[in-house]
């Protein structure tokens, strides 16, 4: 097998036309499991990219390897820096107050609490700067690990689940302000989840991982609305390429019966 070759420059962040992502051949396993073969991906600058996929089919690892967290087995490609992520959990070090943990990444010759206050008055937190994390709701705590991330203007984003954790009012509020966040600061943008309508309502573009493939790569366009014929197609189909029979709530009461009460 040819040795992986996958390029991490530490340049400055390239102009918005150029890829913020791009694999070719990319595989990788553990073991004797094959997670993912000759995978091909690219996303570019400003674009909003998710990846569903059934549990355990790779899509951590995939992130990871872009983070540079995990190695291919093989492949190659390039990963644009500055790069920067957000999980399920907020990841916050509880014992520096809110604005010290937005510049955690932040080189130290950039560190100011003005660049801190910028990217906390952006996330809807500049009045908790001084807070310490164990005060902040889940929601809050995910929001300044946004505002960790942008303050690092990546060029590539990367988000693994990270409204999994929150309420569903919480977790909607949040949806919007990170695709509205991403429009402004223009990072590619690869988001990790198994939430299909989460996927359609962000995504610019929404991709399956199965058997080791991506096996879609649907552009969204006009199917974002899901009450339109080309949302509920798009819906049906990630569902299906996920291996989920959509089930239409009451169908069944109307399904015809045979004279004498029996099932047709
Ligand atoms: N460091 C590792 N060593 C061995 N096996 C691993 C390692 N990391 C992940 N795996 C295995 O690889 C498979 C894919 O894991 P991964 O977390 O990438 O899947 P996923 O699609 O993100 O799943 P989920 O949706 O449940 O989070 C799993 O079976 C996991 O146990």
């Amino acid at each position: 097998m040819p040795p992986a070759i996958l390029s991490f420059p530490k340049s400055a962040p390239r102009p918005l036309a150029e890829d913020a992502v791009r694999l070719t051949g990319a595989t990788k396993g553990f073991g004797q499991k094959t997670l993912f073969e000759g995978l091909a991906l690219t996303i570019r600058r400003g674009e909003f990219v998710a990846l569903l996929g059934a549990s355990g089919s790779g899509k951590t690892t995939l992130l990871r390897v872009l983070l540079g967290l995990d190695s291919l087995d093989a492949g190659s490609g390039e990963v644009t820096a500055p790069r920067a992520a957000v999980f399920q959990e907020p990841r916050l070090v509880p014992s520096q107050r809110v604005w010290r943990n937005v510049l955690m990444g932040v080189p130290r010759a950039r560190q100011s609490r003005r660049l801190a206050l910028d990217a906390l008055s952006e996330v809807g937190l500049g009045a908790s700067a001084d807070a310490w994390p164990v005060t902040l709701s889940g929601g809050e705590a995910q929001r300044v690990a946004l505002a960790r991330a942008l303050v690092l203007e990546p060029a590539l984003l990367l988000l693994d689940e990270p409204f999994a954790a929150l309420d569903a009012l919480t977790r909607l509020k949040m949806q919007d302000l990170v695709r509205r966040l991403c429009d402004r600061h223009t990072p590619g943008t690869l988001l990790v989840t198994h939430d299909v309508d989460e996927a359609v309502r962000l995504a610019d573009r929404v991709l399956v991982l199965r058997d080791r493939r991506i096996t879609l790569d649907a552009t969204v366009g006009e199917a974002r609305e899901g009450s339109t014929p080309a949302g509920a197609r798009l819906r049906a189909q990630l569902y299906s390429e996920l291996g989920v029979d959509t089930f239409v709530p009451g169908a069944a009461d109307h399904a015809p019966h045979a004279p004498g009460g029996a099932q047709a």
